[in-house]
């Protein structure tokens, strides 16, 4: 069936964590007929394993739809997930830009969030038409006029007429869709024009090589045709190109307005970037469209194999890696305690929880991973600037002049009652105070500049505690500050294990240093003989303490993440004597590397 460019909707659903975008999206699966009740997987857009464990859209996915409206005319929808979480901003923004309308999900009886907020505004920043949707509203606790006034408050949108809905039970679902077809605009290109594609996804095939998910904006590619990657310059040969409805489906060209997937038998992985264009040589675009930018990671750490030989398949397994997730980068870094391995950048904290699951599961690995650190600049005295990603290579102090470490700001949304140990928590993480925004009666959004260094320590876990869980966090980056830093070294048995060592603030580097030799003590088993381990700075012992006691429990208190992070320490912990690393002469298990992590300053 041929449908016309003017019946076609692209669209995203957007919400903050758990509003109920997924489950909104396999209702809207069923209702088009996409996929039968029978075939109904639950969550079937979150295709891996690990998302649908910890609940999260990693992935972003299309799927094309036929819908036929009240109005009796056809429509060809295309539904494009997005990835929820902050860490994956970029991603998001790219998969929005394939979008002419996005479809904001609140939950009945949560409200407007901070990744809501967030959302909204990457979605305002793409042009796109932003239609509320009140879902939930089965539960008890629901309240949507409450939130129909939140979202006309705090984001400035008419909601009045938003549909009230519950995703689960597929209650008044379909005005969604109507919805959709009324007020999302077409796509704007003209198939006539020089091709421009938007890349806002790919992955690995290992028949076909990478396979490219994009949004035609302008012109059409067609099986057979030359195609060009703007950015990197590559060129290939398409030799299948299709949509999705959510099976694989092969066509002979993708049109303006089409979303879909290419296979070039692209083998090189460092030629396609998400948030670049694709042209095609008979019809070249002279521009690229707007948007591309290289992704800078903002939190690094090493990974090791636990077994040495196997050092090769983890190259294998982050090249693979990267090309489903073009913001992942890794370089070979060769350490005295764990060998050879690599410096991993990632975009936050749980994209690189992530990564590192992934390549366990995926790819079957143990990995050593170290603290994460984040980009220090450290001017020297002769004037030049390093780029500090491990604290293993900050120069000697006579050389430094000084160090800037990134700030960010961070915005809270909570209840008012918990505003004051929010603040305590923030100036206890060296948090500079910005400003309370008034929300509501109830909630208020405070917000801080914080060294990004304190938040990859034990922020989250902290706030969640200290809110009992009621807190929604978001953070953006800021700016470089200068700030009285240091390298604190950790010695075991009088050896640097150049691997835990960090960089820290002058102020608190006492208080550390004596935790993280408890905490290590803890961690690391009784050897067979007495094991001295000291912090030092630059040189000056500043903390010591010596293992000799019984093995004492792990969980008990380090590397505090949350419950699941906890579980799966617990599992590693279970593995037991494999994930141990001798260095030099003393074993150190994976949780001694995290342990300089969770660290009470208090
Ligand atoms: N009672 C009720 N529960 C719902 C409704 N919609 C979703 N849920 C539940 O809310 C939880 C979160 O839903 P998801 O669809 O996974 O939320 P999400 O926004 O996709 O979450 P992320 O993928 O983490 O961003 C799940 O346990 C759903 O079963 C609804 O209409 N009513």
């Amino acid at each position: 069936m041929k449908i016309d460019q003017s019946h076609i909707r692209n669209f995203s659903i957007i919400a903050h964590i758990d509003h109920g975008k997924s489950t909104l999206a396999d209702r809207i699966l069923q209702l088009t007929g996409a996929v039968s009740d029978r075939e109904m997987k639950e969550q079937l857009l979150d295709s891996m394993d690990l998302e649908r464990e910890r609940g999260i859209t990693i992935k972003l996915n299309a799927v094309q739809l036929t819908y036929t409206a009240k109005n009796g005319e056809t429509y060809l929808l295309h539904l494009i997930d997005t990835p929820g979480h902050v860490d994956f901003t970029y991603e998001v923004s790219r998969s929005l830009a394939a979008c002419e309308g996005a479809v904001l999900v609140v939950d009945a009886a949560q409200g407007v969030e901070a990744q809501t907020l967030a959302n909204v505004f990457l979605a305002l920043d793409n042009d796109l038409e932003i239609l509320p949707v009140i879902n939930k509203i089965d539960l008890p606790s629901a309240d949507p006029q409450r939130v129909i006034q939140e979202i006309e408050d705090i984001i400035g949108l008419p909601a009045d007429e938003a549909p009230l809905i519950s995703a689960k039970t597929g209650l008044n679902v379909i005005d969604v869709l109507e919805d959709v077809v009324k007020n999302v605009p077409a796509p704007r290109g003209d198939v006539s024009h020089p091709t421009q594609a938007l890349i806002f996804d790919s992955l690995y095939d290992s028949y076909r090589g990478v396979i490219v998910f994009v949004c035609v904006k302008e012109g059409k590619i067609s099986v057979g045709d030359q195609i060009k990657f703007m950015a990197s310059h590559a060129i290939y040969e398409v030799v299948e190109l299709g949509v999705r409805n959510p099976k694989e489906v092969k066509k002979d060209s993708l049109v303006t307005g089409e979303v879909g997937w290419i296979a070039a038998s692209i083998k090189s992985i460092q030629d396609v970037h998400v948030g670049d264009t694709i042209t095609t040589l008979s019809q070249p675009a002279q521009t690229q469209l707007p948007g591309y930018r290289r992704l800078n990671p903002m939190v690094y750490c090493g990974l090791y194999p636990v077994d040495n030989a196997r050092y090769k398949d983890l190259r294998e397994a982050l090249e693979k890696m990267k090309l489903s997730d073009s913001s992942l980068i890794f370089e070979p870094e060769t350490s005295q305690a764990l060998g050879f391995g690599f410096r991993c950048g990632f975009l936050g904290l749980l994209h690189m929880d992530v990564i590192e699951e992934r390549l366990e599961r995926e790819f079957d690995l143990e990995l050593i991973a170290t603290a994460p650190s984040v980009v220090y600049h450290c001017y020297l005295t002769d004037g030049s600037m390093l780029e500090i990603d491990n604290p293993a290579s900050l120069p000697g102090p006579q050389k430094i002049d000084h160090i800037e470490e990134p700030y960010v700001k961070a915005s809270i949304m909570t209840p008012h009652e918990y505003v004051g140990p929010i603040m305590e928590l923030c100036q206890s993480k060296r948090g500079e105070y910005m400003d309370i925004e008034y929300i509501d009666d109830l909630r208020r959004n405070v917000i801080y500049m914080i060294p990004l260094s304190e938040i990859v320590y034990d922020f989250f876990d902290k706030l969640k505690s200290c809110t009992k869980g009621y807190a929604s966090f978001d953070y953006e980056f800021d700016d470089y500050r200068t700030s009285k830093l240091t390298r604190m070294d950790i010695m075991l048995n009088g050896d640097v294990v150049d691997a835990l060592s960090t960089i820290v603030h002058k102020d608190f580097a006492y208080n550390r240093g004596r935790i993280i030799c408890e905490k290590l003590k803890e961690i690391i088993p009784k050897q067979m003989f007495e094991v001295p381990i000291q912090a030092a700075l630059q040189g000056k012992v500043i903390a010591r303490t010596n293992i000799k006691a019984m093995r004492k429990n792990v969980l008990a208190k380090c590397y505090g993440g949350d419950i699941s992070r906890k579980k799966k320490l617990l599992e590693k912990q279970k593995e037991g004597k494999k994930r141990m690393k001798a260095v030099g002469s003393v074993e150190i298990p994976q949780e001694a590397f995290m342990a300089i992590l969770s660290v009470d300053d208090d």
